[in-house]
């Protein structure tokens, strides 16, 4: 099995390669979106399906606790952890809308959603994208094969990171360095360089 190992891992080392090569210049874009919000009071709403739920887990809880140092806790919030709301949206209107209805209420002018879906195609995302740009938020979106129904739907000033690969698994591995690297970035800016 040690092959199809190393096929995975090659795979995955490909597509970091081929990402640096085009994402740098939207994930620069994408923390000084997230930036100027966190800088006007402003805050970050998270969400996506299965590994993208956790992805926006992961990035929230390094928001709200640490990323590599120390510093004040940053505003955010995972939209996939609440499961009594999650279940009874679903439950009572439909899947589509277990994020929306939460940015409906959550989300002011100015805060930044961070949509993940590696199709671009989850529907309950695009619903969230709707939601957001109805209450007058910015997105950030991190996407990858086409882009998906994601793609067409975001407005000038909003930012689409897509990964190049139609993998799956390939596109959530990007995706996590692509949330650390805003991390890193949002750190840098608010707090100055480390040492
Ligand atoms: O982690 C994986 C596959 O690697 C899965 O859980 C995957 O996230 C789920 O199938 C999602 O429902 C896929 O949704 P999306 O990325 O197309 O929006
Ligand atoms: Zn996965």
């Amino acid at each position: 099995m040690q092959p199809r190992i190393q096929h995975m891992f090659q795979a995955s080392i490909e597509t970091k390669q081929n990402a640096l090569t085009v994402l740098p210049p939207a994930i620069e874009n994408a923390s000084l979106m997230m930036v100027s919000s966190l800088l006007n009071e402003g805050k970050i709403l998270a969400c996506g399906n299965g590994g993208s739920a956790g992805d926006a887990q992961h990035f929230s809880s390094e928001m709200l606790n640490r990323f590599e140092r120390e510093r004040p806790s940053l505003p955010a919030i995972a939209l996939t952890t609440d499961s009594s709301t999650i279940t009874s949206i679903a439950n009572d209107y439909s899947y589509e809308e277990v994020f929306s209805k939460q940015i409906r209420a959550l989300g002011q002018a100015g805060d930044v959603l961070l949509a993940i879906s590696t199709s671009g195609n989850s529907a309950n995302v695009v619903q969230a994208i709707h939601a957001a740009h109805d209450r007058n938020m910015h997105v950030v979106a991190l996407t990858g094969r086409d882009g998906g129904q994601i793609a067409p739907l975001l407005l000038p000033d909003d930012v689409e990171i897509r990964v190049p690969s139609n993998v799956t698994a390939r596109v959530q591995e990007v995706h996590l360095l692509v949330i650390h690297s805003l991390c890193d970035l949002i750190d840098h800016q608010l707090f100055g360089s480390e040492e």
